[in-house]
């Protein structure tokens, strides 16, 4: 689709895991505020794909630029590309012995170079806006699943990213808890924040994104509006997917 203000782009990109080649000539460009939502069958290269933009996995071929700027391959160059682009994993990946103020501060202090006071006070405001202001001295164990996802998406924002990916951020949830982190998400999405979301959540697509792009065997097969996507999949791969979730 055509993308007015580009922030990522990719373009002819490859990767192979070993003889599996898991990332088939990707072309995607995803523009400053809009909200990208991947989703395709089990192995067909989503997380992959977010894990690409964030340099946690390298390609063999092919570009990826944010804001006109290549990946920077290693060093504090990494650092930077990191924390410009917020990720959040299935799993949270909380420091179980620090409390859920220095989980999110800890980065902003490390690499952003903020003073602790500083980093401490953007953290509670961030705790605000997920709603966990009243948690910021409990530890990551003292919180349900879906309170430690909102600390995880808390300490992604807190280093003022660029993008935010996210990798099945409810898939590890229990089902009532699925809900408090995905209207975390729809909130994000109307404040303007920039987002790739891997999800099996079909009703955050319909609502939140600007796009749906349904990955198959490693390739971009469809990259359109939501509502063109669900009600009229072009593609036989797309049809037979949705059949399959929709009947959940
Ligand atoms: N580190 C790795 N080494 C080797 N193969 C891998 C590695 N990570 C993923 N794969 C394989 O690459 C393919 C794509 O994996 P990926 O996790 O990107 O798919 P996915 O679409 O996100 O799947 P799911 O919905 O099940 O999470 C799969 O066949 C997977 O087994």
């Amino acid at each position: 689709m055509a993308v007015v203000d580009p922030l990522i782009e990719l373009r002819d990109v490859n990767k192979f895991y070993g003889q599996l080649h898991v990332l088939q000539d990707i072309n995607l460009t995803i523009g400053r505020g809009e909200v990208v939502v991947v989703i395709g069958p089990s192995g067909s290269g989503k997380s992959t794909l977010c894990r690409t933009v964030n340099r946690l996995e390298s390609i063999e071929s092919g570009t990826i630029t944010i804001d006109g700027q290549p990946l920077p391959e290693e060093g504090k160059g990494l650092a930077a590309l990191r924390a410009d682009v917020g990720m959040v994993f299935q799993s949270f990946n909380l420091f179980a012995h620090k409390t859920v103020l220095a989980n999110v501060s800890l980065a902003q202090i490390k690499v952003r170079r903020r003073k602790k006071d500083e980093a401490d006070r953007r953290s509670r405001e961030l705790l605000e806006r997920v709603g966990l202001a009243s948690q910021a001295d409990k530890y990551p164990a003292q919180l349900s699943g879906g309170q430690q996802q909102r600390v995880a998406i808390a300490r992604a924002l807190a280093m003022d990213p660029k993008v935010m990916l996210f990798d099945e951020p409810t898939s590890a949830l229990d089902p009532e808890m699925i809900n408090e982190v995905l209207e975390v998400m729809q909130q994000l999405a109307r404040d303007g924040m920039t987002m790739v979301v891997v999800t099996h959540e079909m009703g955050f697509a319909r609502s939140a994104a600007n796009r749906v792009v349904f990955m198959a065997d490693g390739r971009c097969i469809e990259d359109r509006a939501p509502e063109d996507f669900f009600n009229h999949p072009e593609s036989d791969r797309a049809k037979d997917f949705l059949s399959k979730i929709l009947k959940h």
